[in-house]
């Protein structure tokens, strides 16, 4: 079971401080493949990557790298012999050498330089095997710490919030640039954010993260249309949350009846739609567009705010109904005014409908 992965973690649970910081957490990467291990800050990520790495040591559970067992029960290989790669934010190169040195520093003499030369040309950085670190910028800077890591074959690699240091225009091209490389590599990739982004644009596999459980394992397009629950679809965007309860596997809303399969009766629901599946028409005399099995019927409301916000704008709705405010985004051609009178509309098939779960 273990060799076709080549980092597999069975069942990890630490406890810190009376605690359980990571409980019964299992995932796998296999080679060529980047897993991020998303999840908003405190909800375990760098323990787990801690434990991984063998920096800290797990109460419960396994790991194994290419189906070899290096932490478990009466197991425990040290950091240095377990054949893993780390980078982090705050990656450290030795001021006082140069870049190729610096590369080159966990190698055996004799190994070195043709891998150094290879890498640095892989990250673009030939030019400047020379330099020291302080003459570069911190994008070099950070890539010369991936070729340092990269060095020595890891056959796993563990990556913590590598890319926070950096602004933010940047940051996407060194994203893609280290991406390609690890690519390139083969290497087995867990990363760590809090950045849905960044988990979006990297990650074959999200594994998303909630106080020290994994609640939703899948690939981003899974994760983003499939949201396992209300939290979830929160995570990676705005929402707007409809409430109805149930009868006869249907719930009534303003925006007219839903489906609600296997949902009991009496059961309250919420109905969770991402602002850019809501539609916006105008005001026609007191009428809206005509209801559609697509869109359903429309409900009524008043613009409160609108922000444009380049590619596109953000209105904020006081509906009529309920006076609850919904949010729509637009193509930022259109600007309404605060006090415009406005009909919305959603997209059925883009509606998640979470049973509300009472404590
Ligand atoms: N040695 C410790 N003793 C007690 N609690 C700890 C210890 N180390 C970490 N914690 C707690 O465990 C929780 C998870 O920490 P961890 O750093 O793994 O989270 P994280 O998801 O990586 O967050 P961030 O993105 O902010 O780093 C936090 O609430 C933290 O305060």
């Amino acid at each position: 079971m273990g060799e076709s992965y080549r980092l597999e973690v069975q069942n990890l649970t630490r406890r810190l401080g009376g605690r359980e910081i990571v409980r019964d957490l299992s995932l796998q990467v296999a080679a060529g493949q980047v897993t991020c291990l998303l999840g908003p800050s405190g909800c375990g990520k760098s323990t787990t990557l801690r434990m991984i790495a063998g920096v800290d040591r797990p109460d419960a559970g396994r790991v194994l790298v290419e189906g070899a067992e290096v932490s478990g029960p009466g197991m425990f290989v040290p950091p240095e012999a377990r054949n893993i790669g780390l980078m982090f934010q705050d990656f450290a190169l030795f001021p006082h050498l140069t870049v190729a040195r610096n590369v080159g520093f966990g190698l055996p003499r004799g190994a070195a330089r043709g891998r150094v030369e290879e890498l640095l040309e892989r990250v673009g950085l030939a030019g400047h095997a020379g330099k020291y670190p302080h003459e570069l910028s911190g994008g070099e800077q950070q890539r010369v710490a991936l070729a340092r890591a990269l060095a020595p074959k890891p056959r796993v690699m563990l990556m913590d919030e590598p890319f926070s240091g950096l602004d933010m225009r940047l940051r996407d091209d060194i994203r893609d640039q280290t991406l390609s490389v690890l690519k390139e590599e083969g290497t087995a990739v867990l990363l760590v954010t809090h950045e849905p982004d960044e988990a979006m644009r990297m990650a074959d596999e999200i594994a998303l993260m909630r106080e020290g459980e994994i609640v939703q394992h899948g690939a981003p397009y899974t994760i983003y249309n499939n949201p396992v629950d209300r939290k979830a679809a929160a995570f990676f965007s705005d929402i707007n949350v409809l409430r109805g309860k149930v009868e006869g596997a249907l719930t009534e809303t303003a925006f007219g009846t839903f489906l609600a399969p296997g949902v009991p009766d009496g059961q309250e629901v919420e109905i969770v739609i991402r602002p850019q599946h809501l539609t916006i028409d105008l005001d026609r005399a007191g009428r809206g567009p005509n209801p559609t099995e697509s869109h359903g019927m429309p409900a009524r409301g008043v613009v409160e705010r609108a922000r444009f916000m380049g590619r596109e704008s953000l209105v904020e709705l006081k509906m009529d109904h309920d006076g609850a405010v919904l949010r729509a985004t637009i193509p930022s051609v259109f600007l309404p005014k605060p006090g415009t009178v406005l009909w919305l509309t959603i997209r059925r098939d883009r509606c998640f409908l979470f049973p509300v779960r009472t404590k």
